[in-house]
């Protein structure tokens, strides 16, 4: 958990753009898949576009079923990360896709939510366990486009999941009115200190403690 090659932590950086379109992230996976559990903002411009992205990450199956909902109900788009070096997380991925689908048709109807699988930590090829096809056989079934990465190995192929993601969300957003296209940094993000490129986290691998996301979120 405190490792410093977790697939959200990578994306940390400095310096904003005021005028940022603001998506939110939720990454979601079970246990030690290569999430991270923390919460903070990364600023990228993509294709001259100035995007400010929200990202929030969940506690495996530990997370409290009310407050992932919650979490569910914030996000714009969602990252579902599963280990190729482990089969539970695997199967954990088709599971966690429907909990999204569910949650996200009750806010808005019958467009289906952003969603890319993120099969992490391709780098430890003797450990596989989840096998290329058995991903693309996965993505196929849940019509859901699927990223074989490996974090440790650098933030490019990081990277390239989020604009994927920022791509699939303007997909979705261009069917949603014009207010909700464009907003500030939410209020929950306003209580969150930027964290800087080369900032070391706490022992913990924490930068928010999640039992005070609650009172955060817009009634
Ligand atoms: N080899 C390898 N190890 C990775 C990779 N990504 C993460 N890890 C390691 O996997 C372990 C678990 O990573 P975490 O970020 O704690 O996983 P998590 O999904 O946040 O786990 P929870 O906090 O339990 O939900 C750590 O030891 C990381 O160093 C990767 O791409 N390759």
């Amino acid at each position: 958990m405190s490792s410093n090659f977790a697939l959200s932590r990578t994306l940390r950086r400095t310096g904003s753009f005021p005028s940022a379109r603001t998506l939110r992230i939720v990454i979601l996976g079970q246990g030690a898949v290569g999430k991270t559990e923390t919460i903070y903002r990364h600023e990228l411009n993509i294709g001259g576009e100035a995007v400010n992205f929200e990202i929030l990450d969940t506690a495996g199956q530990e997370e409290d079923a009310l407050l992932m909902e919650e979490k569910i109900k914030w996000a714009d788009g969602f990252l579902v990360v599963y280990s190729v070096t482990d089969r539970c997380s695997f199967d954990e991925v088709m599971r966690l896709c429907f909990l999204v689908n569910h949650i996200h048709s009750k806010r808005s109807g019958t467009d289906p939510p952003a969603i890319i699988i993120v099969a992490n930590k391709k780098d430890l090829e003797f450990d596989r366990m989840v096998t290329v096809e058995e991903g693309e056989s996965l993505s196929h079934a849940l019509k859901l486009p699927l990223r074989e990465i490996s974090v440790r190995d650098g933030w490019e192929e990081t990277a390239s999941v989020f604009h994927a993601l920022y791509t699939v969300i303007l997909q979705q957003m261009d069917k949603l009115p014009l207010s909700f296209r464009r907003r500030g940094v939410s209020r929950l993000m306003e209580k969150i200190p930027r964290i800087h490129s080369n900032a070391t986290l706490g022992s913990t691998g924490r930068s928010f403690s999640f039992s005070s996301f609650r009172d955060l979120l817009p009634d």
